[in-house]
């Protein structure tokens, strides 16, 4: 992978937390994040001493108290990432930003906000166009498609299919059949492409798919998204280069996703049907880690399948629909971007814990993705091997159905 960025994003107490007179165990300064060991937590109880873990990612945003002169708001978030994924597409890049976290945690208030507070994915889509304006004013012409899909329980549904636009085909149900294209690798068959040519074109496309979205009321979350979501853009610049007057042409694809919660069985009180999306949502989600994680492996990027010790490195693409469709925009020379968000809580501790070590992994990949343009450097022994027993905590504590011991805000609500 070229590039990842990695951010952190802090909300505000919800109401079942300040019900229940929950505390604040989050601080942050600069691009550190901080956060308190809980008494009985699983550190405490094996007689650690640690009172705190500290990490250190690209941003870490504060939105816990907007009244605070260090509150991160959508606009700063939109102009530390929003711009990087703009700059991309237009130098022709692929790029993909998702936000990751429990559920309840802020992900679609970061992605797409409410329409007072508008999130990354609309403003990133209003920016876009103000620049292809300025773009064909100098001579450039333009093509913008967008498709919006979900993935429930392993299985695609067109967000946009329904009313008919064009190429429509895929219907409210999640039937739609993922195939692997010889070049242009994995695609959604019968996925709806929609042309637009300005932002409130756009915006009514979003808005459409965002009615059609499988939501949920959890003990998290009241309007719970149970579902990945993937708003992608098709972007074609053409224009004529100045030295030759030759006629060029770009394409870049930008994924926007809506990850579904990161929670675990325990936690949302979740049976039945819930339970099962749980399984199916933590599966994508593992995969996704593993993902990045192999990513980080490879000592040469552009090809992402030769490590620096010689040997193959398996990157489980195919694992999941999820980062089989991010494929794309997960490696090569793209750019990612990752926003983590967290609850202020205590009674989230282990899902924030969870959630900052996903993170952690992802900007270890940052790091040396970076390393690798630079001199070679040997990796120290011990290092792997704590990244490895990094990684194994990660996998188990997104594992669904463990019998956790640890509190929940639902379990103590
Ligand atoms: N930074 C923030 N500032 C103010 N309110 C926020 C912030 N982040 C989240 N919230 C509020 O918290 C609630 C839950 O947020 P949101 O729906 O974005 O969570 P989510 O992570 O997408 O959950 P799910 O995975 O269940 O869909 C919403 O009411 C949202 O408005």
């Amino acid at each position: 992978m070229a590039s990842v960025k990695v951010a952190v994003r802090v909300r505000p107490f919800n109401q079942r937390e300040k019900d229940m007179g929950a505390k604040l165990i989050v601080q942050m300064d600069g691009k550190k994040t901080r956060l308190l060991t809980v008494k009985n937590s699983k550190e405490q109880n094996e007689g650690g001493r640690e009172k705190y873990k500290d990490f250190t990612f690209d941003h870490s945003y504060w939105s816990y108290d907007s009244d605070d002169k260090h509150y991160a708001s959508q606009e700063q978030v939109f102009s530390d990432l929003g711009l990087d994924v703009i700059d991309s597409a237009f130098e022709g890049y692929n790029a993909c930003v998702f936000a990751y976290g429990q559920t309840g945690s802020g992900k679609t208030f970061t992605m797409m906000g409410s329409s007072e507070n508008q999130g990354l994915i609309p403003r990133i889509c209003r920016q876009l166009f103000s620049r292809v304006a300025a773009g064909k004013e100098s001579g450039a012409s333009y093509r913008t498609e967008v498709s919006y899909l979900e993935i429930y329980n392993e299985r695609v549904k067109d967000l946009l299919g329904g009313s008919g636009g064009a190429g429509s085909g895929g219907g409210s149900s999640h039937s739609l059949r993922v195939r692997e294209h010889p070049q242009h690798g994995p695609y959604v068959q019968d996925l709806s492409k929609h042309l637009v040519s300005d932002y409130d074109d756009i915006q009514e496309c979003m808005q459409r798919g965002n009615q059609q979205r499988t939501t949920a009321s959890t003990a998290m979350n009241d309007v719970s998204s149970r579902s990945h979501a993937i708003f992608t853009v098709r972007f074609v610049q053409a224009s004529y280069l100045r030295h030759n007057n030759m006629p060029s042409e770009t394409a870049s694809k930008v994924h926007l996703v809506d990850l579904a919660g990161s929670e675990r069985a325990d936690a949302t009180g979740a049976t039945g049907q819930r339970l099962v999306e749980g399984a199916h949502i933590n599966k994508s989600l593992v995969t996704l880690g593993s993902v990045i994680s192999a990513l980080a492996e490879c000592a040469l990027p552009h090809d992402g399948r030769t490590p620096k010790s010689g040997k193959k490195v398996f990157i489980p693409y195919r694992d999941s629909v999820l980062t089989w469709l991010l494929k794309d925009s997960l490696g090569g020379n793209s750019k990612t971007i990752m926003i983590a968000a967290i609850s202020p809580a205590d009674c989230n501790y282990g899902e924030t814990l969870s959630t900052l070590r996903y993170a952690n992994r992802a900007k270890k990949h940052h790091q040396q993705a970076h390393h690798q343009r630079g001199p070679q450097r040997q990796a120290h022994p011990r290092a792997a091997r704590r990244d490895r027993q990094v990684a194994r905590a990660d996998r188990a504590s997104h594992r669904p159905y463990r019998d956790g011991a640890r509190r929940s805000c639902h379990a103590a609500a």
